[in-house]
C-alpha cells in the first residue's frame, strides 16, 4: 500500500509548523518558568539541597527550546533509563532513513514532538535526587483542583444512574452512550495543545452535551454497544489520556461499564514518566484517587472507597508500558511490544482516548479525509478498537465526501482546537 507522507512541520500549512515553531518552545519555556518560581516549594519537598539540580533541569530545557527554535538534529539521549537504548536505535534509524539526523523543521513531527518529551524525562533522569520529579505536575495538580465542580456532577450523575439501571434495564443504551460521549469531551482538556495554560473542564459536563451533539464527526456508539452486549465481554481496556476531568471521564466510563454488565475487568493504561505535559503516570492516578478521597461529597466519597477496592480486587487493573511513551505508531507495536499487543489481544474492546493515540493508531500520515479508518490501521488489530479524540492535529479519516468542507466552512480550525470529535471503532481483529 503506498502510504502518503507523514505530518511535518516541513510543511507550514501543517499544524506541525506552528506547533514547533511556537508551542513546543513555550511549553520548554513554561517548565523553566514554573520551577523557578516555586523553587522554594520543590526544595521544600527534599531532605537534601537540590538547588543545582533543579539548575540542571532549568538549564536543559532552556537548551533544548534554544535546538527547537534553531532547528538543531535530534542527538542520542545519555540516561540510563531502560528506553534509551531503544531510543537511541530509532534515532540511527531514521537519520539513515534521511540520510541525515531528524531535525525539528524537516522530520516527522510524532517523532519530534515525542523525542522533546523524552529529553525533558532525560533532565529528570540525570539527577540524583529529583530522579522522580514531574515537571508537570503543578499543572496537572492545578487541573484537578479546577475541575472539581465538574467532577461532582458527573460522579453524581454517574451514582443516579448506577440505580436507575439496576431498576431498568433498558436503560443502559442511552446512559452508556452518555458516558461515551462525557469521556470523548473529557478529551477536550488537555494541556499540550493549550501550551500549558488552564484548560480544565470548569461547566457541567452534561449541560454541552447536546450543544456539542453536531460536533462529532463520526459516532460508532451503537456499534460499539452491540459489539459489547452481543457476547460475554471479561475484559476491557482503556488507554488513558489526560489527567484531570479527562481522567475522571474515564473512571466513571470505566465504572459504568461495571455497572451495566458490559465487561467484569477493566485494563487501564497510564504512561510511564511525564508525557505531553498532562497525560497520566502511575503517580497521577494514585494522587487523583487519594484526592477524590479528601472531597466532601456523597458520591465523590463513594466512588473513591470503591475505586480504590477495585485496584485491590483486581476489577481494575492498572497498567504502565514503556511501549506507550515510545516513537513508534501502533502499526509497530506487534514488532517491538510483543508482549503488549498479546495482552491486547486478550481485550474484549480497547478504548484509546485522545489525540495523540489517534495520530499513532493511523501513523500521523496525511492521510485523505476519505481514507477507511480500518486501513490506516495498517495492520494493527490485536481487538476491536474504537478512539475517542477530539481533533487537535491534522490527521482524521472515515468522513463521508465533502464532509471536510462543510466543516471548514462553520470552523476554519476545526482540525486542531479541539471542538470536533470522533467516535470510530474498528471491530476487525487479525
Ligand atoms: O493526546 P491529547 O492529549 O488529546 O493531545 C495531545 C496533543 O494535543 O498535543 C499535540 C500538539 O502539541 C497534539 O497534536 C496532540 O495530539
Ligand atoms: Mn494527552
Amino acid at each position: 500500500m503506498d502510504l502518503p507522507p507523514p505530518l511535518s512541520a516541513a510543511d507550514k500549512n501543517s499544524f506541525a509548523y506552528p506547533t514547533i515553531k511556537e508551542r513546543l518552545p513555550v511549553i520548554l519555556a513554561k517548565i523553566a518558568d514554573t520551577l523557578y518560581r516555586t523553587r522554594d516549594k520543590i526544595k521544600s519537598q527534599y531532605q537534601e539541597d537540590v538547588s543545582e539540580e533543579l539548575k540542571s533541569i532549568i538549564g536543559s530545557c532552556s537548551k533544548l527550546r534554544n535546538e527547537v527554535q534553531t532547528n538543531k538534529v535530534a542527538v542520542p539521549l545519555q540516561d540510563s533509563r531502560n528506553d534509551t537504548q531503544v531510543w537511541n536505535r530509532y534515532l540511527q534509524a531514521a537519520t539513515e532513513r534521511e540520510g541525515s539526523p531528524p531535525s525539528w523543521f524537516k522530520s516527522a513531527w510524532l517523532y519530534m514532538e515525542c523525542y522533546m518529551y523524552r529529553r525533558i524525562q532525560e533532565s529528570v533522569e540525570k539527577c540524583n535526587i529529583m530522579k522522580e520529579f514531574d515537571v508537570f505536575g503543578e499543572q496537572k495538580e492545578k487541573s484537578f483542583t479546577d475541575s472539581v465542580y465538574p467532577t461532582e456532577i458527573v460522579m453524581m450523575h454517574l451514582l443516579e444512574t448506577q440505580q436507575k439501571i439496576k431498576e431498568n434495564a433498558e436503560l443502559v443504551p442511552e446512559a452508556f452512550k452518555l458516558f461515551l460521549k462525557v469521556c470523548l469531551w473529557g478529551n477536550k482538556c488537555d494541556l499540550s495543545i493549550s501550551g500549558g495554560e488552564d484548560n480544565a473542564q470548569t461547566s457541567s459536563p452534561l449541560e454541552q452535551l447536546d450543544k456539542l451533539e453536531p460536533n462529532i464527526l463520526i459516532n460508532d456508539s451503537d456499534e460499539v454497544l452491540n459489539h459489547l452486549r452481543s457476547r460475554k465481554c471479561e475484559r476491557i481496556d482503556i488507554v488513558l489520556d489526560n489527567a484531570g476531568f479527562e481522567l475522571i471521564s474515564d473512571l466513571c466510563f470505566a465504572e459504568f461499564l461495571l455497572s451495566a454488565g458490559l465487561c467484569s475487568t477493566i485494563y487501564l493504561h497510564a504512561k510511564a514518566f511525564p508525557w505531553f505535559v498532562s497525560d497520566v503516570t502511575k503517580k497521577d492516578f494514585d494522587w487523583t484517587l487519594q484526592m477524590l478521597g479528601q472531597i466532601n461529597h456523597i458520591a465523590v466519597s463513594s466512588f473513591a472507597q470503591l475505586w480504590k477496592e477495585r485496584l485491590n480486587n483486581n476489577t481494575w487493573i492498572l497498567q504502565v508500558d514503556d511501549f506507550w511513551t515510545l516513537p513508534y505508531d501502533y502499526s509497530q507495536m506487534e514488532t517491538y511490544a510483543p508482549d503488549l499487543y498479546q495482552s491486547l489481544q486478550k481485550s474484549d474492546m480497547i478504548f484509546f482516548k485522545g489525540d495523540l493515540n489517534y495520530r499513532k493508531l493511523l501513523g500521523d500520515l496525511k492521510w485523505p479525509f476519505t481514507s477507511s479508518f480500518e486501513t490506516c490501521l495498517r495492520g494493527f488489530y490485536p481487538a476491536p478498537l474504537c478512539v475517542l479524540r477530539t481533533s487537535k492535529s491534522d490527521v482524521l479519516v472515515g468522513l463521508p465526501e465533502g464532509r471536510d468542507e462543510e466543516v471548514m466552512a462553520q470552523d476554519k480550525d476545526w482540525l486542531v482546537n479541539g471542538n470536533w470529535g470522533v467516535i470510530n471503532a474498528c471491530l476487525k481483529t487479525k
